[in-house]
Order: structure tokens, then sequence, then C-alpha cells
């Protein structure tokens, strides 16, 4: 095999799609420690080590693809939200990770749970996490999830339009529950990410429009009902978002918003929510802030904005779920083709196909988004080659890693480790092309215990009940 001829093996070249910023990495065997857990490290023999266990051993041990989840990262992280913000109420959002294992880790490190479904709701409890430490969301909660939710005493539900709260009200009404709300409002702003998950403009889904007026009236209409418990405002602006600007711009909507509440009710709000949506960083070029900074930011602006609305400072919360659950995760591959693909002029990619694909990662087909790959199992000298690190789904859009610099020598049996893979990767697979869905493994102190079973093709094949 010869690589003489790859393009990008110098540097990164945009005309063939690959990005300027990509810089050629001095040494691939280096890990950059913010993509990766926290201690991860490569061995003596070039293999990476998370919380202790080789990688090579996590793949014979669980095969592949497989995704990796450092517990005492996902728990210093949690407790890193727990401590900067001292004296909010930190929601874990679940849907970015959720096992009964995780769960339980959110709970020992004294935090609640964002949850979305039935099924998000099931797993929490299952898990230890206390009903009344539930955050109840979503945009078109079913009867029967609202009548779950009230039978086991979730602690708040976040209300998303007007059919919701009547549809509360009636359950609240027939079951003798009173339930306790926020309402999730859209505040205009913009935020810095991709479209499909920014939140808090005018044309989308969630929540209740702050300019359009109806925020307000569904404040006041959850204020005047017999059955609801208004606790407060809730703002999520959007996700992978670095920058505090636009959290800065929901902050002053929000509190504008609770002094005109004050003024229609004379009531003041007890809290604001403000979301989630903190960026983890997923290649080099990303520079997320430290939860510190975040939390002194955000403490600075509420008591400004408070200052400036004559307003006593509300209880706070958010709900990061990416930035605890995802920098601790890890998902592994093994590499079965490398194919040389030749492009006009001479120049060839590289096309590294791993076992796994859009079905264990749909994040890149979905949001182009980006992330970075090092081979797990040894070290290289071989130079760096730009390659394109694709699933084995049918589908020309399979791709996980658009460009990353891998080592020329990369060949078939080759583990392939992605890091930040612990957000929204497993929690948003799917089994396009009959793929069973890898499993969750948890390492610990060089031990690794599995959460999630490796779907099986036994599984998949159950459900197909027709004759
Ligand atoms: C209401 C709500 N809260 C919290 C989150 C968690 O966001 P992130 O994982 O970006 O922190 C989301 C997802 O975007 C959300 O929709
Ligand atoms: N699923 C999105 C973010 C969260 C959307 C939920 N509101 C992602 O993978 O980045």
């Amino acid at each position: 095999m010869t690589h003489m001829h790859i393009a990008g093996s110098i540097h990164a070249d945009a005309t063939q799609g690959g990005p300027q910023w990509l810089e050629v990495p001095a040494d691939l065997n280096a890990l950059d420690t913010k993509l990766w857990p926290r201690g991860t490290v490569r061995d003596d023999d070039g293999r990476i080590v998370v919380a202790g266990i080789a990688l090579t051993d996590v793949a014979q041990e669980h095969g592949t693809p497989t995704y990796v989840i450092d517990e005492a990262d996902f728990r210093s992280r949690a407790a890193e939200f727990r401590d900067s913000f001292a004296g909010w109420s930190i929601f874990y959002a679940g849907k970015a990770l959720l096992t009964k294992t995780v769960a339980r880790w959110a709970f020992e490190e004294g935090l609640n749970l964002d949850v979305t479904t039935m099924g998000e709701m099931r797993i929490a409890l299952a898990g230890g996490m206390p009903a009344e430490r539930l955050g109840f969301h979503g945009n078109n909660k079913s009867d029967e999830e609202i009548e779950f939710a009230l039978e086991q005493g979730v602690g708040r539900i976040i209300v998303d339009s007007f059919d919701e709260i009547a549809r509360l009200e009636r359950a609240c009404e027939a079951g003798g529950h009173t339930a306790r709300v926020l309402v999730r409002v859209t505040t205009g702003v913009e935020a810095h990410t991709h479209e499909y998950i920014a939140t808090a403009h005018e044309d989308q889904k969630f929540g209740l429009s702050i300019m359009g007026g109806q925020a307000l009236t569904a404040l006041v209409r959850c204020h005047s009902s017999r059955f609801l418990d208004l606790a407060g405002i809730h703002s999520h602006i959007g996700s992978q978002i670095f920058e505090t600007h636009g959290f800065e711009v929901a902050i002053r909507r929000t509190m504008r918003l609770a002094s005109q509440f004050r003024t229609a009710t004379g009531v003041e709000l007890a809290e604001l929510d403000l979301g989630g949506g903190f960026g983890i960083a997923y290649v080099g070029a990303d520079s997320p802030l430290a939860t510190a900074e975040i939390a002194a930011a955000f403490e600075e602006m509420v008591e400004h904005e408070c200052r400036g609305f004559g307003l006593s400072r509300p209880h706070l919360s958010i709900e990061p779920g990416r930035a605890i659950c995802g920098p601790a995760g890890v998902a592994l591959y093994r590499v079965g083709t490398v194919k040389i693909v030749e492009l006009e002029g001479g120049r060839s990619r590289v096309y590294v196909s791993v076992d796994g694909g859009m079905s264990d990662n749909i994040r890149p087909a979905l949001y182009a988004a980006e992330y970075s790959a090092a081979i797990a199992n040894r070290n290289s000298s071989a130079r760096p080659v730009l390659c394109r690190v694709v699933g084995k789904h049918c589908e020309g859009g399979d791709i996980l890693i658009r460009d990353v610099f891998l080592p020329s020598d990369i060949a078939i049996g080759d583990l392939i480790a992605v890091p930040g893979s612990g957000a929204y990767a497993r929690s948003m697979a799917n089994n396009y092309n009959q793929i069973p869905k890898p499993p969750v493994v948890a390492a610990k102190d060089g031990v690794t215990s599995v959460m999630l079973r490796r779907e099986t093709l036994d599984d998949i094949m159950r459900l197909d009940v027709g004759k």
C-alpha cells in the first residue's frame, strides 16, 4: 500500500473539503487532554488507557463498537457543576446519556435529573433518583406520561404549550394532585450553534414566546390555576454553546418577563431555570469555558438584571447534559477496511471504515458535528495522513469524522477511539441497517462493568412479529 499521493498528508487541503484550521499534528501519539476523560494516557505499549484500563482490554472483553464511560470523570464534572454553582439546583439532562447507573451517579453527586419521556422517567426512578428531584420536559407530553409523573410525585413539570397546561389541569383534577410547574419560554436568542440544536429563536417548536406575549399569558394562567403551583420561568437557548452572551440576553429577557409578571399579579416568581447547553471540546480547535467561569459569569449577569429590574434574586437552576457526560465517554471501534480513493489531479483520499457509524453516532450526519480520533491499540511513528473515518452503513453520508489525521500505517484490526462520545451518541442511537446498538460500559480503577448490554440481533429479530 502506498501513501505517496495522499492529499492532505502534508497539510489539510480545502479544495478537498479539508478544513483549513486542521493542523498536521506534531505527534499523533500524543493525547490532547481537553478531549479525553481526565487521566487518560498511553501506556508503555502505546495503548490508550481510560480509567486505568487499556482500551485493547475493553475491546477484548466487550467487543466493538463499545462506548466506555469513565465514572470518575463523569462524577468530577457533575461535582464541578454542583460546587461552582453552589446554591443552584443542577438538573443533569438525561437525554444526553441515561442508564440506571448514570442516574445513580447523578443522585450521589447531589444532582437532580431532567427527563423528557416516560422512558427517561422510568430509568431515572429505577436508578434511584427520587421523583421529587425530576424535572419533566417535553413539547408533547402524553396523558399517560403526565399521569405517571403526577402519581410518582415528580418535582416539577416544565410546561410547553397551552394545550399542555389544560391537559395537566385535567389530570390534576382527576387524580387530586397539584403540579409544580415552570413555563418554558422562547427568548428570541439566536444561539451560536447548529440550527437543529438552537432552541430559543422564535420559529421552532419549543416554548412560549416572550415577544409574542404567550409566555406572560401562560405564566398568569398557571399562577391563577388552582391545580398548578407556579415556580417560575424556564429558558433553554440551545446546545454546544461556547460563549455566555446568548445566556446574558436570555437572562435579561426572562428577568424582564418576571418583572412584567410582577406588574400583572403583584407576585415575584420564585425560580429561573436557564437550561443546559454548555459546550465541550470535540476537536483541538474547541475551547469551552471552565465551569467555574460560567458560574461566575452567570452569577454576575443575574445579579445585574435583578438590580436593574428591582427583583429579588430567584432560586436558580441549570440543566447541563453534554458537559457532564460528553467528555467522560469514548467510543471504541475496530478498523475493517482501509481504502484509498483516487481523486482528480492525482490526489487521493484515505477512507478508514469502522464497525459502527451513523447508527451509534448520528451527530456528524445530523449536525455536521466534528470529532477527533486516535489509534487506541499502539503507538505509531508513521507520518500523519488526512483520513475520513466512515461507518459500515449503506449511506454515503455515513461519515463519523470527515477529516482527521491518522498515521499512514493505519491498518485492518487497529482500534480507533473517538473521545467526546459520552453525550448524544448512545442516547440517539438507532438500528439503521438492522445493526444492534453497542453497549455502554462504565470504567473505574481498571475495572469495567456493563451499564447497558449490547443489543443482539435476537433482540431485533424478536420485534419482527410479522409472518
Ligand atoms: C430543556 C433542555 N435542557 C437541557 C438540555 C441539555 O443540553 P446540553 O446537553 O447541551 O447541556 C437540553 C438539550 O439541548 C434541553 O432541551
Ligand atoms: N442532541 C443534540 C443536543 C441536544 C438537543 C436537545 N434539546 C446533540 O447531539 O448535540
